[in-house]
């Protein structure tokens, strides 16, 4: 698997006249497992601390490493290696049609287009949407185009996939789909949830309360921590 370090990172945000806000306190975790959850209240912290992983927020203080590579320095090799899924796949489907969407995401790994579509539709069969390569993005349910936009994320071959809440807005079935997939990758995963059963599935299991990591560990001890918390 793939180390993903922090090291004592910090995220603060200005307050307008009002100095700063601290959104994530120093935070020193090693990431080794296949499979992370970080679940907490609303507000918590939890994307942050997600999106440290790949660079879309910069440590304010501390550094956040990917096998090594400095997430401030070295951005762009970061994100080659760092799949980010979004709560809303509409975030990231851009494109009129499935297969363009998929295309666009081997823009920078494939440069010959007939190599692109044929390749881009590999990944839709993979995902059970080959039927659907030619159709707008926007024919799509909801849990298809969840697939849509992790199938692109996967098209660029990451070696970490962090999702954030990515069966928020999906019904109990589309969820199981979605969860099976994302459970199911061979590239370590870092899930952002509030479904405390996708959590129960992972390796570890990190809650993260007013801005602090408050528990780390096995899954059904930090549950139970975070469900402790909720209930107090
Ligand atoms: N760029 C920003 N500027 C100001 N405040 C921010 C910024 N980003 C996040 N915050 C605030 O930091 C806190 C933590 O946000 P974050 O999105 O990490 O929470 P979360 O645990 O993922 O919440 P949710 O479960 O609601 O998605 C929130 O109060 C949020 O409003």
């Amino acid at each position: 698997m793939t180390s993903i370090q922090l090291d004592e990172a910090a995220v603060r945000v200005p307050l307008p006249g009002r100095g700063e806000r601290e959104i994530l306190a120093p935070t020193t975790l090693t990431l080794t497992e296949w499979r992370v959850a970080v679940i907490g209240a609303n507000g918590s912290g939890k994307s942050t601390l997600a999106r440290l992983v790949n660079g879309l927020v910069r440590p304010s203080s501390g550094r956040v490493l990917v096998d090594g590579l400095d997430v401030a320095r070295d951005g762009a090799a970061v994100r080659r290696k760092v799949g980010f899924c979004f709560t809303d796949p509409a975030a990231q489907l851009v494109m009129p049609t499935c297969v363009e969407d998929v295309e666009l995401s081997l823009r920078r790994t494939v440069a010959d287009a007939d190599e692109r579509r044929r390749r881009a539709m590999e990944v839709l069969s993979a995902h059970g949407l080959a039927d659907h390569a030619h159709d707008s993005v926007h024919s799509l349910s909801g849990g298809q185009r969840q697939l849509l936009a992790l199938a692109g994320v996967l098209a660029t071959d990451p070696v970490v996939v962090v999702a954030d809440e990515p069966t928020t807005l999906l019904d109990r079935a589309n969820t199981r789909r979605v969860a099976d997939r994302l459970l199911g990758l061979e590239q370590q995963l870092v899930l952002v949830t509030h479904d405390l059963d996708l959590a129960a599935r992972c390796d570890r299991v990190i809650v993260v309360d007013a801005a602090r990591v408050v528990a780390d560990g096995r899954p059904d001890e930090a549950i139970v921590h975070y469900t402790d918390l909720v209930d107090a």
